[in-house]
């Protein structure tokens, strides 16, 4: 279980997210939603510690910081194609291996986990989105963490890949595992996630189970209630209010 509590974060005199408490659970997957800029990189930064700012987030009881061995406790991607130019798939996630002390076998494991075993010699400088997503999902489960954190990997992922990558993630929530994935792809994200965060200007506008929230505003669909609770939070909204 991951617990965020009040999660700041401030850009000059621009509040990027502010006082964010939320939970997410194990054994379930959680979306991540929000219009673009409510904050949803921001605060995955904040929970790995990638970035400075205020509040708490806890995997398990233990900051980012302090896990003894983050590598199998965590698995995160929050940029695609962060890769060394000159380096192979396979070569990449070997280095990556040896980093975090995971056996070599592993790095094989998870290219064929992904659907990257037969281009594991590959560079990935030339491969689709699609292929990165998987490359990016492939180093995330690498330590084989109890925690998977996704931002928006279902980018650039055709109809197929992002079923694949569904399935593939529920599996792992079945597996007792936390994933929370950030996503803008509404459609089927019902048949994905059980439980869900929205976040709207730098708040958390709701959380817990989805089916409660689509409820509790009175809609039919993921979808209604989502435009319904951030129809005051769209950064890009015509004439929209910036206060
Ligand atoms: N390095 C930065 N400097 C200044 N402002 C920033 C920086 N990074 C993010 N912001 C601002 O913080 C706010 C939150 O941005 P963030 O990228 O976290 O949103 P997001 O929900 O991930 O958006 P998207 O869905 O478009 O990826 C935005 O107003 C953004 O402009």
């Amino acid at each position: 279980m991951i617990s965020c509590r009040h999660l700041t974060k401030r850009y000059g005199a621009a509040t990027a997210v502010e006082d964010l408490s939320f939970d997410v659970r194990s054994g379930v997957v959680t979306a991540f939603l929000g219009p673009n800029g409510a904050g949803k990189s921001t605060t995955l930064r904040l929970m790995l510690e990638l970035d400075h700012g205020e509040g708490v987030t806890t995997f398990d009881g233990t900051r980012f910081r302090d896990l003894p061995d983050p590598i199998r406790t965590v698995g995160a991607v929050l940029e695609t194609r962060a890769w060394h130019p000159g380096r192979s798939a396979h070569d990449h996630l070997r280095m990556l291996a040896v980093g975090g002390g995971v056996p070599q076998p592993r790095v094989d494991e998870v290219l064929a986990l992904v659907g990257l075993a037969d281009v594991a010699h590959r560079r990935p400088k030339g491969f689709s989105l699609g292929m990165a997503q998987r490359l990016s999902l492939a180093v995330a489960l690498l330590g084989d963490p109890k925690v998977i954190v996704l931002d928006e990997p279902e980018n650039g992922l055709d109809p197929q890949g992002i079923h694949w990558l569904r399935t593939f993630l529920r599996d792992l929530a079945a597996q007792g595992r936390t994933v929370l994935v950030s996503s803008h792809q509404l459609a089927g994200i019902e048949t994905l996630a059980d439980d869900v965060v929205v976040l709207g200007r730098g708040r958390v506008l709701a959380q817990g189970p989805l089916t409660a929230f689509v409820a509790g505003v009175g809609a039919d669909r993921l979808e209604d209630a989502y435009l319904q609770v951030t129809a005051e939070s769209m950064e890009y909204a015509g004439g929209a209010d910036h206060a």
